[in-house]
């Protein structure tokens, strides 16, 4: 049978998440999924023993490869390069360590067949992750997502679980895509020539928690996501309206950290 969806795994040093995911995949995909599908991780040299992993995983049959680069390093880079190297028409982007539930892939297949995106959104009905949260982090959250608002309508710009039909990606500059952006998902969501009329498809799932290998993502990502930002809304508005843009979310920053802080005025 062809390969019709393909899913990519950006992966650093990620060796025991290898076999529970590809397991856990390939069961949540069954028999008739998974003769269909690809797995593909996109590791960067963590010389690990990832790739015997993935040896071992290959010969009791599943259909999984690595790519290993040498030459560079970085999470969107990696993501951009599994989706060239994938057969499927179909891809998913998700990570290694088990935070994107593997069971929730078919269902954002599912959707990818009625929509040219779906994204995996923490911020639905039943879902919340973040009410256990600090408050610092909440407002750094709401704020993020506040400011990637007039680049798209997912409800969670900021997902790191997210598919898109290949046809809109071949039929984008790649010149235009940045693939040092810190949130690819936005990146693509805000570049690709996406039908008009087309509806978002939003898949709700519940952000795990890693057990095992550590987070890659450093303080540093603030800052590169407002860099992200102010490039984004330069391509899509143009330095004028960038300005402006800056000027109110400034104003909404302030009035959502006065409600949630009540620092200015009670
Ligand atoms: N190849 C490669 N993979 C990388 C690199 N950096 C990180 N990864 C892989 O990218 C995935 C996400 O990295 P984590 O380190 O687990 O990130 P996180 O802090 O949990 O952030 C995730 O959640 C965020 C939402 O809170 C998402 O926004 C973000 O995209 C990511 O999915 C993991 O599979 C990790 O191995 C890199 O430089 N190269
Ligand atoms: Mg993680």
């Amino acid at each position: 049978m062809a390969i019709e969806q393909s899913v990519i795994v950006p992966a650093y040093k990620e060796k025991l998440n290898i076999k529970p995911l590809t397991t856990r995949l390939f069961a949540a995909l069954g028999n008739e999924g998974s003769r269909k599908t690809e797995l593909i991780f996109v590791d960067d040299n963590s010389q690990d023993g990832s790739v015997e992993e993935v040896e071992k995983l290959q010969k009791q049959g599943y259909n999984v490869n690595i790519i290993v680069r040498t030459d560079e390093r970085g999470l969107s880079s990696a993501v951009l390069r599994g989706f060239q190297e994938a057969h499927g028409e179909l891809l998913i982007c998700m990570d290694a360590d088990l935070q994107h539930p593997p069971e929730s892939v078919p269902i954002l297949f599912e959707s990818l067949k009625t929509h040219p995106f779906a994204i995996g959104t923490r911020y639905a009905p039943g879902v919340g992750i973040d009410k256990d949260w600090p408050l610092y982090r909440r407002v750094i959250s709401s704020t993020a997502r506040m400011m990637a608002r007039p680049l798209t309508t997912a409800s969670d710009p900021m997902s790191g679980f997210f598919g898109l039909q290949k046809k809109y990606l071949l039929a984008a500059n790649p010149a235009d895509i940045n693939s040092q952006g810190f949130k690819i998902a936005l990146e693509l969501l805000a570049k690709l020539p996406l039908p008009e009329d087309s509806t978002l498809g939003e898949v709700p799932f519940s952000f795990g928690v890693r057990t095992e290998g550590e987070s890659k993502l450093s303080g540093k990502v603030i800052i590169q996501y407002l860099e992200q930002l102010k490039e984004l809304y330069s391509y899509k508005f143009g330095l004028g309206n960038l300005l402006i843009f800056v000027l109110c979310w400034a104003i909404l920053v302030l009035y959502a950290l006065n409600k949630m802080l009540g620092f200015i005025w009670a």
